[in-house]
């Protein structure tokens, strides 16, 4: 298709495919995923490791490297499709209307430059600003993340590592983009600094607007912060629903694993449980639904059906207990 069918949404991801070049062959770590996200929406995307979030996410701001590649669908902003667009162009849009927030700050920051000079050059890169311009938008921003401004002047090193993860949110904020994708910014934090960190995006997206897609494996990070929640198994969106709704009765047997896998900040106490296994080797996941081998509800035909996502109240779900068939025969017998 030629255009976003969806004209109100800020992204439409459809069937948005990636794979690994291996020696041994391709691996499809992203199989087939949609998205609409709505301007100002704030969306968590859970699953366990190696399921493919963080390449998801990569495709989305097409910011893979080989041996990574976008192999199908297409990725609509604000009426682009960036898949299909150079990189000058993709250039043109970061920073100014999209923004990644990666996982270690250490990492995405130059350990050899100041703080300042690194939101100079990104500036820069987009924008013909004076340097008192530069200087007063920089201090802006820190300021916006809770970080004095003389730090404009401290080189990585120099922060906590919760002030560094602020301080690249900050540089993410340069331009107010329309959206901000987060690859577990607060995973190197401690717990406090964690909830803290979180607490300060959403208070920022409020004042500002902007949308997130923030990835996460830690569901109970997001339970308070994301508006839905997309839970990603095998390369494949397997619930999409509100994060109230998924939380309150999660429609697919490996959101409600991932629920008891973790313990509730304020509710009560309840035995964790886990998931037996572990995700599937993505170069060659098991036949039918992926989940079946570590379904504690799985059928016979869950090894031979592919699951589509079915609704389920007002969440999706990829799993045969929702499809409308299946549903259909449990009445009638
Ligand atoms: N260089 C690579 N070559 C081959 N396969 C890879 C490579 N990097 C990642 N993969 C595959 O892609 C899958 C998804 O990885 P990805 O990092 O996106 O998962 P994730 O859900 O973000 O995990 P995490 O929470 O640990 O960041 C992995 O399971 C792995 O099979």
């Amino acid at each position: 298709m030629l255009e976003p069918t969806n004209p109100d949404a800020l992204l439409e991801v459809r069937g948005l495919r990636v794979e690994y070049a291996t020696p041994s062959g391709p691996v499809p770590a992203v199989a087939g995923v949609d998205l609409t996200l709505a301007p100002g929406e704030f969306l968590g995307v859970v699953g366990e490791s190696g399921c493919g979030k963080s390449t998801m996410l990569f495709g989305i701001a097409q910011l893979l490297n080989p041996p990574a590649s976008v192999t199908g669908g297409e990725v609509w902003f604000k009426g682009q499709n960036l898949v299909a667009l150079t990189s000058k162009s993709l250039n043109a849009l970061r920073w100014r209307d999209f923004s990644v927030v990666m996982q270690s700050a250490m990492n995405a920051l130059n350990p050899v430059h100041t703080i300042g000079h690194q939101f100079k050059d990104a500036i820069r890169a987009h924008a013909k600003w004076s340097d008192t311009e530069i200087r007063v938008r920089s201090a802006e921003v820190l300021g916006l993340v809770g970080i004095d401004p003389v730090h404009l002047k401290s080189y990585p090193h120099q922060l906590s590592g919760g002030m560094r993860q602020r301080a690249m949110i900050a540089m993410a904020l340069l331009f107010t983009p329309d959206l901000i994708v987060m690859d577990e910014p607060t995973s190197a934090l401690d717990v406090v600094a964690q909830r803290s960190l979180m607490a300060q995006i959403k208070e920022l997206q409020r004042q500002l607007g902007f949308a997130v897609i923030f990835v996460t494996h830690d569901m109970s990070l997001v339970s308070h912060f994301s508006d839905r929640l997309m839970v990603m198994y095998a390369g494949q969106v397997v619930e999409l629903g509100t994060t109230r709704g998924v939380f309150d009765a999660p429609a697919h047997p490996y959101s409600k694993g991932l629920l008891d896998a973790f313990p509730s900040i304020r509710g009560e106490k309840k035995r964790l449980t886990g998931i037996p296994g572990a995700p599937p080797n993505l170069a060659k996941p098991p036949t039918g639904c992926r989940f079946h081998p570590r379904c504690p509800v799985a059928m016979d035909r869950c090894r031979t059906d592919e699951p589509e996502l079915y609704q389920a109240g007002s969440a999706q779900a990829r799993c045969l207990l929702h499809d409308p068939a299946f549903v259909k025969v449990e009445i009638e017998s």
